[in-house]
């Protein structure tokens, strides 16, 4: 009989959709979260024998995440992560390692109330605070920013070969849904007081938008490492950014058939077919130099 032994597990709630109201007299604030739990620590028994001994339920980690809305509040999606993050490791010695994953929707304020709302169509905000019982690491993002250029975009001058067709463009649109992460320094040992989270993520998301905006690309390759460049540069917490960007492609329609001219500068404006699939795929991590690359490659695990 083959021998087999139990290697890397975790365990816990996925998915908590917690909705948090603050009443501010008749006007409200809410915080509408989706808060996943995953423990590990000494859990070989229960994969073996099947005692529960050492199982705090994933049940319970459901209850912590809402009773902790409630007593402590959300002040913000990586402050929750990491007190449900330090409570798990605290309250129970054989739970060695937690990390807890948030996305946070935004909501808009309908004018007519205080408490109505609209839920916004922006991007989502993430959070993974992960805490081996020392150090906190904390990993914050966004996905589904989408941005375009309608100008100031190129592409030309690529290797080629004989299943080359794509034509050089020195004016085309540049559009994607950025997805990020980026990985904060501070870890919480040694006393230094949290980053400001929500100016933190303001400051990384201007940023990203502002040197998409304002560089002029020769490729998505080069306008993502501005975007990443300029995250870093401009915040000392911040070690490093990793990028997952769709080129979501938009090409000119073919208008000789109906005797129209479609050309990039027509008078009156071009036309374009915005093309769903498939997409370039253009990943990278900008760091600090000398700063580790401990952000996973591949952010859809994230
Ligand atoms: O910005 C781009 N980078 C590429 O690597 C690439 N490849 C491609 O076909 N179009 C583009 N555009």
């Amino acid at each position: 009989m083959p021998t087999t032994v139990l290697g890397q597990n975790q365990y816990g709630k996925a998915e908590c959709r917690v909705v948090k109201v603050v009443r501010d007299g008749t006007t409200h604030h809410i915080k509408d979260l989706n808060v996943s739990v995953s423990l590990s620590g000494e859990m070989d028994e229960v994969h073996y024998s099947g005692s529960n001994a050492n199982v705090l339920p994933t049940d319970t980690t459901k209850n912590t995440v809402y009773a902790f809305a409630r007593e402590h509040g959300i002040a913000s999606a990586e402050e929750f992560a990491a007190l449900l993050a330090r409570h798990f490791v605290a309250g129970q010695e054989q739970i060695h390692r937690a990390r807890v994953r948030v996305e946070e929707y935004a909501w808009d304020r309908i004018a007519a109330t205080g408490h109505s709302f609209v839920r916004d169509g922006r991007e989502t905000r993430l959070a993974q605070v992960a805490y081996d019982g020392e150090q906190l690491q904390v990993i914050a993002g966004l996905k589904d920013l989408t941005v375009l250029n309608s100008t100031g975009s190129e592409f030309w001058g690529y290797a080629k070969d004989r299943y080359t067709t794509l034509p050089e463009t020195h004016d085309r649109i540049l559009a994607t849904d950025v997805s990020a992460r980026w990985r904060y320094g501070w870890t919480g040992a040694d006393g230094a007081p949290a980053p400001d989270w929500d100016a933190a993520y303001a400051r990384a998301r201007t940023h990203i938008l502002d040197a998409f905006a304002e560089t002029y690309s020769l490729s998505l390759q080069q306008t993502m490492y501005r975007m990443g460049s300029r995250v870093v540069e401009h915040d000392a917490d911040i070690e490093e950014i990793r990028f997952s960007l769709p080129n979501k492609h938009h090409f000119l329609v073919d208008m000789e058939p109906f005797g129209l001219k479609n050309e990039p500068d027509a008078p009156g404006g071009p036309v374009y077919f915005a093309a769903d699939r498939p997409y370039g795929l253009i990943e990278a991590t900008i760091l600090r130099e000398g700063a580790e690359q401990l952000i996973p490659v591949d952010l859809t695990t994230l």
